[in-house]
């Protein structure tokens, strides 16, 4: 026997607080042991560097070795190893007092939400086994192995090993209620979760079982695109390719590298949940990056490394960390970045991305106003207009540069990033990328400054083009540019927008007829000689008895164009602030949207079929005998001009689509009778 001792602590009874409360899993244990046995390796390659080693270093290797009958794990490194002398100073000396110190901590932030759970290190292995052995050999010539042995008491003996190879094993005698870790399904579970990007191989049952190459320490030049797409398959398999990529390479003032993806956009993708998957020096920290990442890029994908990150505080200190705040513009800033490159040198792509890329700008802008001011120039729409696409940027050398295959930038700080090239990635996924070929894009400003004349500081806007359809033509034709702001975000964002640029105001497309679209005094002649009524009023009194509604009202207007049959009969209004009001209610309440009973019907006087019906309805002398064949006819056209116009805001339910189905054979019947007649 080579000595007895007790392990000198100042927490009475730290073993129970290890073994039973302190994590809520106990697997970390694995995560600490390999860990520890990764270090020992890097610590010889070390003093071999410096010559301090005398013989074979060997290739280094990690051994998990399972004994079920005993119901022992071991882990065996063949790194640094240890005499006696550094088994008593750091292991029961530093890697107590740190155990110590951990608990303290930990009991004093009264938060189990302990990012990560870091640093109990060695001690761990007492939350899964009763006794815990050591057998080491040091590295230092003529060193003798020993042997160390704690039973979870403070209570450990030392003694000479019979060990012939340098390094360390630890075996843990695991407790009853902890055997789960002598099943290899498990480990390899383990091990691919917290240590699958260890540089070192971890073997059990004569394989290795963890990737080893973690692709976000390498050098960007040295990484192609299909790399990245390989790595973002293998942490997410089965997902869709990403947009793009955005490599983090920086030492200081923090040590942080990283990639992260752009993905695709789901609208089931809980965007409050982060996906960032957190390392400490490869060790897989959290899938829960949510403090430290700003809130707007949560929805990336991919992976931050970086031993700066304090990770044995609470989840509420973290936030407050200063590194950690810098960490978080600089991811920021590294994000808004490679959105300005893609968008000055690769366009098309930019474009086709947009979409998804656009939800994170938009909200991003919202909450950020560092980032706001890096990419609100870049901000782009859809418009009706054909835009000239501003062409690709000279090169120094003054010729137009043809967009490269792929495109790698090396920033100031060593950061890079890498293109999906363009050609490729068409052929792998042939336009379906590219939400709509035929359509431009432009930025506000641009949209502004190209509309000054016309209409200063207004923005016709189309929240969704298939109901608004009609809106958008009108005001197509008539040449008044629209911008499609039809993501989920916009109408939040358009608010935003408004309090942003004071002057500029936003009307949706369905809003208000601006005055380019109407034609004035056109319906001012007079067409009743009995009564002095000018067209326009007789229209808007025949809508007015037909429909017999008192929250609709009739507006009559003439909407300019060479082709009145190509305009809409009718089309019903909601004004832009009510119709915010009501939905800004309607989200409080978590409702969706009524369609109001008070709105406008503007009928178009320049439309024959109005015309034709003001004709029809005096003929009839609807206004007298209302149930005149004609007078009827009149009575139901109106209708169905009204429903018609109605269809383009609300779908109808049974009921009033069996109605509008009905009226339509009946007025169809009708005017066929009166052709064949
Ligand atoms: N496999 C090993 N080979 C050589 N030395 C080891 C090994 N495991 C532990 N040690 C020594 O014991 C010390 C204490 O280990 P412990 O895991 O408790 O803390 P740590 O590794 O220093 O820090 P951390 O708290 O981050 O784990 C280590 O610093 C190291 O000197």
């Amino acid at each position: 026997m080579l000595e007895q001792g007790t392990i000198t602590i100042h927490t009475e009874n730290i073993f129970p607080i290890i073994k039973k409360s302190l994590y809520s899993g106990h697997e970390v244990f694995l995560r600490e042991l390999i860990s520890n046995g990764v270090d020992a390796i890097q610590k010889l390659k070390m003093v071999s560097h410096a010559g301090e080693v005398t013989g074979e270093v060997g290739e280094p290797k990690i051994k998990i070795s399972i004994d079920k009958d005993k119901k022992t794990l071991s882990i065996t490194d063949n790194g640094i190893g240890m005499t006696a002398e550094e088994v008593k100073k750091y292991i029961n000396q530093v890697a107590f007092s740190s155990a110590e110190e951990f608990i303290q901590k930990y009991r004093s932030s009264g938060d189990q939400q302990i990012i990560g759970h870091f640093g109990l290190g060695f001690y761990s292995s007492f939350m899964v086994a009763q006794k815990v052995e050591i057998d080491t050999l040091s590295y230092k010539e003529g060193a003798q192995a020993v042997h160390w042995s704690c039973d979870g008491s403070p209570n450990f003996t030392l003694e000479d090993s019979p060990r012939t190879d340098r390094g360390t094993t630890i075996t843990l005698f695991l407790q009853e209620e902890e055997v789960e870790y002598v099943e290899p399904s498990r480990i390899r579970q383990l091990v691919k979760t917290y240590c699958d990007f260890m540089p070192v191989p971890i073997e059990l049952e004569g394989e290795q079982i963890n990737k080893q190459k973690a692709l976000w320490r390498e050098s960007p030049r040295s990484l192609k695109k299909e790399d990245y797409l390989e790595f973002y398959r293998y942490l997410y398999p089965f997902q869709e390719e990403p947009l793009l990529w955005v490599h983090l390479n920086t030492d200081y003032p923090f040590l942080l590298n990283g990639i992260l993806y752009f993905p695709k956009l789901k609208p089931e993708v809980d965007v409050t949940q982060g996906n960032i998957k957190l390392f400490c020096n490869q060790v897989f920290v959290s899938d829960h990056c949510e403090e430290i990442i700003p809130k707007f890029l949560l929805p990336m994908r991919g992976v931050i490394d970086s031993p700066d990150i304090p990770l044995n505080v609470s989840r509420s200190a973290l936030q407050m960390d200063r590194t950690v705040r810098k960490i978080a513009d600089f991811v920021a800033k590294k994000v808004g970045d490679r959105l300005n490159e893609l968008y000055r040198d690769n366009r098309s792509e930019y474009i086709s991305s947009w979409q998804d890329l656009g939800t994170f700008v938009k909200f991003g802008c919202m909450n950020d106003e560092k980032f706001k001011k890096q990419v609100e120039d870049i901000i782009i729409y859809r418009t009706t207009l054909a835009v000239e696409q501003p062409s690709p940027p000279a090169t120094e050398a003054g010729e137009q540069a043809s967009p490269p295959a792929t495109v790698q930038v090396q920033t100031q700080e060593g950061d890079a990033w890498q293109d999906v090239t363009p050609a490729a990635q068409e052929q792998e996924n042939p336009k379906s990328q590219i939400p709509n070929p035929n359509s431009e894009y432009t930025t506000l400003k641009e949209y502004l400054e190209r509309n000054q004349k016309r209409h200063e500081n207004r923005v016709f806007y189309c929240s969704d083009p298939v109901t608004q359809a009609t809106y958008v033509e009108l005001h197509k034709k008539q040449g008044l540019e629209v911008l499609f702001m039809d993501s989920f975000i916009d109408s939040h964002f358009i608010s935003f927008l408004e309090r942003e640029y004071k002057d500029v105001k936003f009307s949706r497309v369905d809003s208000e007829l601006d005055e380019n679209l109407l034609e004035k005094d056109k319906a001012a002649e007079i067409v009743d000689p009995k009564t002095n009524k000018t067209r326009s009023e007789l229209i808007k009194e025949l809508f007015e008895k037909a429909l017999n509604k008192e929250k609709v009202t009739i507006r009559t207007e003439a909407l300019k164009s060479d082709d009145p049959q190509g305009t809409p009969p009718a089309m019903v209004l909601l004004p832009e602030f009510l119709r915010r009001l009501r939905e800004m209610n309607a989200l409080l309440q978590q409702q969706a949207v009524q369609f109001p009973e008070e709105h406008t019907l503007v009928v178009n006087t320049s439309h024959p079929l109005i015309h034709n019906l003001v004709n029809l309805s005096q003929g009839g002398i609807v206004q007298t005998e209302g149930t005149s064949p004609s007078g009827e006819l009149a009575n139901m056209i109106c209708h169905h001009v009204y429903d018609l116009a109605l269809m383009a805001h609300k779908a109808f339910d049974a009921e009033k689509m069996k109605a509008f189905l009905e009226r339509s054979n009946q007025v169809l019947t009708r005017l066929t009778e009166r052709a064949a007649s």
